[in-house]
């Protein structure tokens, strides 16, 4: 069994999911009862023992209640850890069952929890039978070579199994029911990290369990530690951790496995995203919320409506934290976090993941970090091994064609089987022109678009040209899982962070302009451990990417054209990729002694910097190494 984002989509539309409640699965869950009338005098009590022992089975309180707890205190989290080793519910309905002690939201005692394993789940009798199985995704033997570096004061240990760090039972069972035998290097070595208390920036490649890395420390220390107990009587919630990523799809993906995860834990995850109503998402807030995982612009949308408080925030995570803090986002992330009433850093613990982080954005980020510690790790086994990377020169007017031989071949070939999927990038400019849809994906689509007919040979269903609104990118991504429609054409709404099992094979019909862009997108397979095949179409509309290309497929040990090397030695270094210093930033930036004197950081790319890297291809110093080794 594995985990995807597809999976959640086949979910939320048959019903089958709590998802945030916008399903028929919360439909499922209640006909809302109306709580228990608890006297005013009563209402902060907490349950006959204080805190609570784990509860398994009992009732929860009326208190445990996003919002509806007990006065603020106005002040931080406690943080107490003394109910350590605290079980989750195991019960199926009531969550932790621990309410009153915080009164922090989570699951109300009279909604069911779905179950988010559905038919694949077990209980805990058959839990031996994991033993047996793993998550065969990833390659495990490679793992000993992983590169990993860090930087920063008395960085914690790295562990080993999940066995090492006591995560608590409940969310151990999920792991299991995940069938996650051991953690991936990025969670060996983060976990262990946030479990510290220790703020965080994480640099790891793309598909190496990121999101688990950092949902399993703010789950655990939901579930462990003590918190004030939340204001009442206002239609505000107050959540206890913050997971913000860029777009409406990763956070419908982060939520669902956030939601696995956190299963009869007692910790309710809530997610909301634009382009949905917002109706739904305040309804499912007001049901009781300790994780919300959110895009900014709704977020932003959230709190000046007075719906969500960041006043009690203990956990924020910036997934793909460098384009959060890229241009398009920096305003909001900034509002976010700094503006309204988060408590600042050094009061909350903050975390930032991705598997690109550009120095300028990395020091930007450290405005949000406190004394924090910079990770990289390597890719799991060889890039080599795991995306073969192939450039070819093919002119502006020659795309479509070649992109059909292309397709054309691998079906001949009989690569692309029902289960291999192939995702093509294109210009979001070019899809906009094209269809005046004003939305960034497409499915159904790509014997239109390169103009050609309707071919079965892979699209077996009606094409949907003319409903495919932005709700729809939920359909067609579900139908690009599927297999049924093996070929999914987006723009760089998909190239981040989406977990879709199966992909053999990224085109880039249109090069991004920024290499780490092109580093997400490729990274849509190969991921976990499997190998996966990127081509990329080059032409001269793509020569300032012509030398970072080059040097990136050249660390990865790939075989690059000559034609490519020669632009590349031509270019001047770095134009128009304006992020400077370090490979994808697998280096932190405050061992740069040019950041640390307030120069601009030279650019790698663009002919390397005075910190110990050196040259493409020329490897890095001594103790650096990249996310993309
Ligand atoms: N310990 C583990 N054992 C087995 N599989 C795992 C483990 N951790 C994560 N996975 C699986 O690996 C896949 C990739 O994980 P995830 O989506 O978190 O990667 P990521 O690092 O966030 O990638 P990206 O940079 O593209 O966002 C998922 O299918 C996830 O279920």
């Amino acid at each position: 069994m594995r985990t995807s984002w597809a999976d959640a989509v086949d979910n939320v539309s048959t019903g089958s999911s709590d998802n945030a409640g916008t399903t028929g699965g919360s439909e499922r869950q209640s006909a809302p009862t109306k709580p228990a009338y608890v006297p005013p005098h009563l209402r902060n009590r907490p349950p006959a023992s204080d805190p609570p022992a784990p509860s398994l089975s009992g009732p929860p309180s009326v208190n445990d209640r996003s919002g509806y707890g007990g006065p603020t205190s106005g002040s931080r989290w406690v943080g107490s850890r003394s109910d350590y080793g605290r079980q989750g519910y195991s019960g199926g309905g009531g969550g932790r069952g621990s309410s009153g002690w915080g009164g922090r939201g989570g699951w109300g005692g009279r909604e069911r929890e779905v179950n988010p394993f559905g038919k694949d789940d077990v209980d805990a009798d058959t839990e031996a039978a994991f033993n047996e199985q793993e998550n065969t995704g990833i390659n495990f033997d490679a793992y000993e070579d992983i590169p990993v570096d860090t930087s920063g004061d008395n960085v914690p240990p790295p562990v080993n199994t999940f066995a090492e760090i006591d995560l608590g039972d409940a969310l151990n069972l999920n792991i299991r029911r995940c069938k996650y035998v051991k953690p991936t290097p990025v969670q060996r070595h983060a976990i262990p990290i946030a479990l510290a208390g220790r703020d965080l920036m994480a640099c790891a490649q793309t598909g190496s369990g990121k999101t688990a890395a950092f949902c399993f420390p703010i789950i655990s220390g939901i579930m462990r530690g003590h918190f004030p107990q939340r204001p009442r009587g206002v239609r505000t919630v107050f959540p206890l951790g913050l997971i913000l990523s860029p777009t409406r799809e990763l956070s419908i993906q982060i939520h669902e496995e956030a939601r696995k995860f956190s299963y009869q834990t007692g910790v309710r995850v809530v997610v909301a995203y634009g382009g949905a109503p917002i109706n739904q998402q305040l309804r499912e807030l007001e049901r009781g919320v300790d994780i919300l995982v959110a895009t900014p612009g709704r977020l932003v949308d959230l709190l000046e409506r007075a719906k969500v408080s960041l006043q009690m925030i203990r956990y924020l995570a910036l997934d793909e934290a460098d384009r959060m803090l890229d241009m398009g986002f920096e305003p909001q992330i900034r509002k976010i976090v700094e503006q309204m009433d988060m408590p600042p850093r050094g009061e909350r613990q903050t975390v930032l993941f991705s598997a690109t982080f550009p120095k300028e954005i990395q020091r930007m980020a450290s405005d949000f970090l406190s004394n924090y510690i910079f990770l990289t790790v390597g890719r799991v086994g060889s890039s080599t091994d795991l995306i073969v990377q192939r450039v070819e020169f093919v002119h502006e007017s020659d795309k479509r064609s070649y992109l059909m031989d292309l397709l054309h071949a691998q079906r001949a070939n009989g690569v692309q089987g029902k289960q291999a999927l192939t995702l093509v990038f294109v210009k979001q400019r070019k899809v906009l022109t094209l269809w005046n849809i004003g939305y960034v994906l497409m499915v159904f689509l790509l014997p239109l678009f390169m103009g050609i007919e309707h071919n079965s040979c892979f699209l077996h269903h009606e094409p949907l040209l003319l409903n495919v609104l932005t709700r729809e990118r939920e359909l067609a991504l579900r139908s690009f899982k599927s297999g049924n429609t093996p070929i999914l054409v987006a723009t760089d709404v998909a190239a981040r962070g989406l977990d879709i099992p199966h992909v053999a094979h990224v085109i880039n019909f249109d090069l991004p302009n920024d290499i780490d862009d092109y580093v997400h997108r490729i990274g849509r397979t190969g991921r976990a451990g499997k190998t996966g095949l990127a081509t990329a179409f080059f032409n001269e509309n793509n020569m300032s990417l012509a030398k970072p290309l080059a040097g990136l497929m050249q660390e990865a040990n790939q075989e690059v054209p000559d034609w490519l090397t020669r632009f590349a030695s031509r270019v001047s270094y770095g134009s128009k990729n304006r992020r400077g210093g370090g490979r994808f930033g697998a280096r932190d930036f405050r061992r740069d002694s040019s950041f640390n004197r307030g120069g601009s950081g030279n650019d790698y790319y663009g002919g390397g910097n005075s910190g110990s890297y050196s040259g493409y291809g020329g490897g890095y110093g001594p103790g650096v190494t990249s996310a993309w080794d």
